[in-house]
């Protein structure tokens, strides 16, 4: 027999497991032996062998290697073991840093696996997806993706989107019971869940038959999946920009090795010159060392708690120019407590702390006893039994299992004595139907010892009191009347005027022998009860960072399901409602089209009693006015926003998998300062790869002029070939990489956002990196001729006081790339990275210079002492004498 065609009793023996204590972590352990992990296969991963060739297979290293073997060839083995070894260290740095960034990424997919509910020892936990084996018992909510493949055992309301599987993309409706068709097809099996589809609506239960390949989705996934390679607009730029840096270094290359020749100087010196000059001046480590400098951001942004799912979500962070937030439980603290109640024209308060059960009933500050107020009775167990929250007790310690919201209320129907279990020994449910933030309550149908029937509806008193058609009033219930409404209307407006949250109780007598099978009938003419005001108090550093963010030309927008009096008070507590800044609900959204939206949303702070349908469309008009939208999410609904977002956020904690999956960055606390910090970072990042590209290419440039200048004047060759090739894969490398991992500028968050479109050269780049590479190259040039002016027949010499000109130019130039404005704005030694790196490329060049061993191999003969001022004197000019032109413009601005 198969499993849609069992019976519960059989498929717990089928599949030996007890749907009330689940599976023991031995027996678990057992299965996962026979079964294995519960995932598909995936494509096959890079070797670290594979990996470390292929730091070798680049272009400009192969023509150096053949370049090598040819001098090899003409005899001069010592040059050719030193360009070998050289490009050995490269390719290891290279190796171990492709390693790294590899390694972080793995660890953030790892973050970012799926998680199920199961029952394990008799307790539900949540466990990676990947641990479940068959005989588990999972349980499901809406939003969740299903882990496993699953027969059901319990569902309420349960629809599940199967398109993944089917193809079909209207949910299908699912039930327990053992199917009778012969041979159904996987979307006839409405008693089971498969892999991989989604929960759309309701909650279920059931036990796992089957996981990993052995699933419907594994044996229909013969297109494995392959991890894909997700390229930022930057790396995208970058590659473009080096196709055209490649001819431009082949060209200049071509020209110093030409009037090289012409001017005399032999073929073969040339030709080698030229290949080294090629490598050097060619950036190909360039989006290597970008991807490195991404994965090291990516992995501060965890120790953030932010979680990037797409790689280029890093850059598009730093251009943010809307945040849309959720409100409760991102920019408040989601504790909540219920301080005010209302029914009937009287209005109690209750006190106590935190979610502890015990607090004590005030009217019109005297302390009642609850017990002796029948509105205030029917209000609190109304509460409690259209509920799911759980009270767990640990020592004294209380918290609440289920939606905070919903805890409050439990908790306020404890402070006056009443028990859920008391409870359910008087009212059997019988039915419900789920909240959803669309319709913005829920409604349980109960029968009570008597055998009368009941809808308990609990939801947002607007929209409640409107579906009423009665009211407890005075203890009596009565025709709601115009009057009564209007007064109803006054008494929410102002609980929400003092920032709670507020919830309506209403009920409806429903005839013995009437099945309702539709929320519809259940949730209207109803019988208001009264109303529920909690505290949801914001969290403290919220504030701070909605101001950071303003300072940072970044706005905040406020979208909340609550209602619109309540949003605004805490709106202004956080000070997003500024002046002139309007709140816009959801009923006046929906009339709107998004052109109409376009022309007033920039003046919109707070969206108030929107669905999650509504975000979507503030996403549009937003974009249509050029902004770049970050827009959180936790539920299914949410999922289209945040897919049409710039930046799409969902929240880890309440977050369902739907939203995670639609996203491209995950808040791990659900804390709005969290996205502050990852803007933060974002920024950080890309400014921290402007430095080393700003660094790397003015070295570059600095290399080929110093060739091209002397070929051009005559002059002998200023650096041997083994000398650029030193400059430019060793010394550079060290603190290129450590300018990755620089701190921010102080100003990082006082600058508008960056322009989506900004080129790599944009805001000055460009003409950093020629004017410093121009300077570099004169500079080691000057050097150079001095030193072999006062003496030509000592060639070496000279050619070892350039060497360490040019080196000691970039070694200094490097602490200028720190900064946008000069190198004066900051503290040099801030970064002890960089310090360490400048260190040892300094040791390692002394050592090349002072070293008998490595002089004969790199050409170089020991300085003189009073050389190195001459030395110093020159490469400091490029640096400090462009910072001057910086201070003179300050000072000027100052003065005006
Ligand atoms: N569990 C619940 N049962 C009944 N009504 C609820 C429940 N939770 C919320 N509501 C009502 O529905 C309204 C909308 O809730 P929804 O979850 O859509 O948004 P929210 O949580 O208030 O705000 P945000 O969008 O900022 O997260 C609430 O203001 C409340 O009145
Ligand atoms: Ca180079």
């Amino acid at each position: 027999m198969k499993f849609h065609e069992m019976n519960e009793n059989e498929i717990a023996s089928a599949l030996r497991t007890d749907f009330t204590e689940g599976l023991e972590e031995k027996e678990v352990k057992r299965r996962r032996e026979q079964h294995g992990y519960n995932a598909l296969a995936e494509g096959e991963k890079q070797s670290a062998l594979l990996l470390f060739f292929s730091q070798f297979k680049d272009f400009m290293v192969l023509v150096l290697l053949a370049a090598t073997l040819i001098s090899g060839l003409l005899g001069e083995m010592v040059d050719a073991i030193a360009i070998i070894a050289i490009v050995l260290v490269n390719g290891i740095l290279g190796f171990f840093q492709e390693r790294k960034a590899e390694k972080s990424l793995d660890a953030l997919k790892e973050l970012s696996a799926p998680q199920v509910h199961a029952l394990r020892d008799g307790e539900w936990t949540k466990i990676p997806s990947k641990e479940v084996v068959p005989g588990d018992i999972l349980k499901f909510i809406s939003g969740d993706r299903i882990g496993a493949d699953i027969r059901l055992i319990e569902s309420r309301s349960l629809e599940i989107e199967e398109s993944a599987l089917t193809g079909e993309s209207v949910p299908v409706q699912k039930n327990t019971s053992p199917l009778r068709i012969p041979n159904p097809g996987l979307g006839d099996m409405e008693n089971m869940a498969f892999m991989g589809t989604m929960v759309t609506r309701g909650t279920g239960s059931g036990v796992v038959v089957a996981t990993g390949m052995k699933t419907a989705m594994g044996q229909i996934a013969d297109l494995l999946q392959t991890a894909e390679t997700q390229e930022t607009p930057l790396q995208r730029r970058l590659e473009q920009l080096g196709k055209i840096l490649i001819t431009a270094a082949l060209f200049l290359t071509l020209l110093v090795v030409g009037i090289g020749v012409l001017q005399g100087h032999d073929l073969y010196t040339m030709f080698l010159a030229g290949v080294s000059l090629a490598v050097a001046a060619i950036p190909e480590g360039l989006p290597a060392i970008v991807t490195v400098a991404l994965s090291l951001g990516v992995q501060r942004m965890i120790r953030k708690n932010a979680i990037v799912r797409k790689l280029p979500a890093v850059e598009t962070l730093g251009c943010a120019s809307v945040i849309c937030s959720d409100k409760t439980g991102t920019m408040t603290q989601n504790k909540m407590t219920v301080t005010h109640l209302w029914s009937g024209n009287k209005t109690w308060t209750v006190d106590g702390v935190g979610y502890s059960p015990t607090g004590l009933f005030f009217h019109d500050d005297k302390s009642v006893d609850p017990q002796n107020e029948k509105s205030l009775q029917q209000l609190l167990t109304f509460g409690m039994l259209c509920n799911h929250a759980e009270m767990i007790d640990k020592d004294g310690e209380y918290a609440i299992d289920g939606d905070p919201t919903e805890g409050a209320l439990l908790v306020a129907a404890m402070k006056a004595g009443y028990r859920r279990e008391n409870l359910l020994n008087q009212f059997e449910i019988v039915n419900e139907f789920p909240f959803d933030s669309q319709r913005k309550m829920m409604s349980m149908i109960v029968k009570d010892n008597t055998g009368r029937k009941f809808a308990v509806v609990k939801g947002a008193p607007d929209v409640l009191i409107g579906l009423s058609d009665s009211i407890l009033w005075d203890e009596r219930q009565q025709r709601l009347t115009k009057d009564l409404t209007s007064k109803v209307q006054g008494a929410i407006d102002e609980l929400a005027g003092n920032a709670l949250r507020t919830i309506a109780i209403a009920f409806k007598p429903i005839p013995q022998n009437t099945v309702v099978l539709h929320e519809n009938e259940a949730e209207k003419d109803l019988v208001f009860i009264g109303l529920q005001g909690m505290i949801d108090p914001p969290r403290p550093e919220v504030k701070t960072a909605v101001k950071e963010c303003r300072d940072a030309g970044i706005k905040t927008v406020m979208i909340t399901g609550d209602h619109v009096i309540t949003a605004k008070a805490i709106a202004n507590q956080l000070g997003i409602l500024t002046k002139g800044s309007k709140v816009l609900d959801g009923k006046a959204l929906s009339e709107m089209s998004v052109s109409e939206l376009e022309d007033i949303v920039d003046d919109v702070s707070v969206f108030a009693r929107v669905s999650p349908e509504h975000k979507l469309k503030i996403v549009k008009a937003l974009q249509n006015r050029g902004h770049i939208v970050a827009m959180t999410g936790d539920g299914v609904n949410d999922a289209p926003a945040i897919k049409a977002a710039d930046i799409g956020v969902a929240m880890g904690i309440t977050g369902t998998d739907v939203a995670k999956e639609a996203s491209s960055l995950v808040l791990l606390d659900d804390n709005f300062a969290t996205i502050k910090a990852a803007i933060k970072e974002g920024r950080n990042i890309y400014e921290n790869i402007r430095k080393f590209i700003r660094y790397l290419l003015a070295s570059n440039v600095g290399e080929i002029l110093v060739m091209l200048f002397a070929m051009i004047m005559g002059l002998p060759l200023p650096l041997v070939p083994i000398q650029i090739l030193w400059v430019n894969l060793v010394t550079d490398g060290l603190p290129a990489m450590a300018l990755g991992l620089d701190q921010p500028e102080e100003d990082v968050m006082k600058r508008a956002p960056r322009h989506p479109k900004e080129g790599v050269f944009a805001r000055g780049l460009g003409w950093k990196v020629v004017s410093r590479g121009f300077l570099i190259g004169l500079m080691t040039l000057f050097a150079f001729m001095i030193v072999y002016n006062r003496n030509p027949d000592d060639l070496v010499y000279a050619q070892t006081i350039a060497f360490t000109t040019l080196v000691m130019a970039q070694l200094i130039h490097v602490f200028d790339c720190r900064s946008e404005k000069s190198i004066f704005a900051r503290n040099p030694f801030e970064n002890k990275y960089l310090v360490w790196a400048v260190i040892s490329s300094l040791v390692m060049v002394l050592g090349v210079i002072y070293s008998p061993v490595l002089q004969p191999i790199f050409h170089t003969v020991p300085i003189l002492a009073v050389d190195w001022l001459l030395i110093l004197g020159l490469s400091a000019i490029p640096t400090f004498l462009l910072a001057g032109t910086f201070f003179a413009r300050k000072t000027k601005r100052n003065m005006i």
